[in-house]
């Protein structure tokens, strides 16, 4: 069942986005990815954020960078949720991506990750559908718990190294 729509301004994007893609593939959660282009592909990127429900998606990723509208557009023109990804390109380090996606006016909200933050935003489609699933959220507390254990792992291991003060 696909319920996520990963999609993204150009194939250029896709070392970025992969790793959204990469964090439902460790839930099991379904997905699509699209290039969809504000700017390049208008007619494109309304049909799909207008057709995402009937379609049965439930939560879209979307990755753009510079002067990044597909996310805002997109859900200016569904009622899913948005999760919005600034890539960051060769100039300005992702801060012009950043910039243009967060700053929304009310009323069309976006859940902006941090710059090149894919990652995150596959983890946080996983939370939003685990709202709604008991063994998907099930799952995000192992995963947060399997964190917890890497940390206390760390703080081990250093702790050992250093020389025990006389
Ligand atoms: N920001 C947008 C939009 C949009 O917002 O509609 N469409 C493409 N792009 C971005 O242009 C950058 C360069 O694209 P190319 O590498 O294809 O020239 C990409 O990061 C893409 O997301």
């Amino acid at each position: 069942m696909i319920e996520v729509g990963v999609i993204m301004g150009s194939d250029s994007d896709w070392p970025v986005m992969r790793l959204a893609a990469e964090a439902l593939d460790e839930f099991g959660v379904g997905y699509e990815v699209r290039v969809v282009s504000a700017h390049r592909t208008p007619h494109l990127m309304l049909d799909y954020a207008g057709d995402a429900v009937a379609r049965g998606l439930k939560v879209i990723i979307a990755g753009a960078g510079g002067a990044a509208h597909l996310p805002g557009m997109v859900a200016s023109a569904t009622p899913l949720p948005v999760i919005g990804v600034p890539v960051p390109l060769k100039y300005l380090d992702g801060l012009d991506s950043l910039m243009s996606i967060v700053q929304m006016p009310a009323g069309i909200p976006v859940a902006t990750v941090s710059i090149g933050g894919a990652r995150n935003a596959g983890l946080l489609a996983v939370r939003i559908l685990a709202a709604t699933d008991p063994a998907l959220l099930a799952k995000v507390r192992d995963f947060q718990e399997s964190l917890r254990a890497m940390v206390a792992e760390k703080d081990a291991a250093l702790s050992a190294s250093l020389v025990a003060p006389e």
